[in-house]
């Protein structure tokens, strides 16, 4: 028999496989109505790199077309917290403008990330510009984000699995746990 992976290094599983597959499935709905009349093709900003497990699932519930577009930052490293320095490691390949572009992001927790972001690419003059993540932590936001549709919110630990990495590690969990906190104290 196989040990599942990384088993002793993950506290306990706070949003299983299901119940991740169960909210994007609706949330692919939720969105979809709601550019259901728009007369082109809604633009994906995946933010690499934990946003790229939850956009490949969300793009194929999403019931009408989109086009995927990567764009890679980083502002946490191999920290825990964010440094706030947001700095852009792949910009996108393409021009955003007249275009309505959702970012998608796997977290909003100190929010500082996406809001560096927004305003970066308000200034390339999209149509629209909305956010959808799928995790915020309420308690650990301090920038000022209208977001238009949101996975969980979830208590203010240290989460991994499904995109979200610790160190570059358990990325690929198919469902987001919290660490043991011996692994980074
Ligand atoms: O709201 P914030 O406090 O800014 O944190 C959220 C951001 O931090 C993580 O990215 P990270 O910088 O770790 O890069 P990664 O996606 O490559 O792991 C996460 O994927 C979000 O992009
Ligand atoms: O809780 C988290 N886990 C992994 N990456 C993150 N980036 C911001 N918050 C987190
Ligand atoms: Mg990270």
């Amino acid at each position: 028999m196989t040990t599942e992976k990384y088993a002793d290094e993950i506290e306990s599983v706070l949003l299983s496989e299901e119940t991740l597959h169960e909210r994007i499935a609706e949330m692919g709905a939720t969105i979809g109505a709601k550019y259901a009349d728009t007369d082109q093709e809604v633009v994906l900003i995946c933010v690499l790199k934990g946003a790229a497990i939850f956009v490949s699932d969300f793009a194929r519930a999403l019931p009408i077309p989109s086009e995927m577009e990567f764009m890679a930052v980083s502002s946490y490293g191999s920290s825990t917290s964010s440094s706030g320095v947001v700095r852009i490691l792949k910009d996108l390949d393409r021009d955003i403008a007249d275009r309505d572009v959702i970012i998608v992001e796997d977290i909003i927790d100190s929010g500082l990330t996406l809001s560096w972001l927004m305003r970066n690419l308000k200034t390339r003059n999209p149509r629209s510009l909305e956010i959808v993540t799928l995790l915020r932590k309420p308690d650990a936001v301090k920038a000022d984000l209208d977001i238009l549709e949101i996975g969980f919110d979830i208590p203010n630990e240290f989460v991994v699995g499904y995109g979200l990495d610790f160190a570059e590690r358990y990325r690929d969990l198919p469902y987001i746990g919290r660490l043991h906190p011996r692994m980074y104290s």
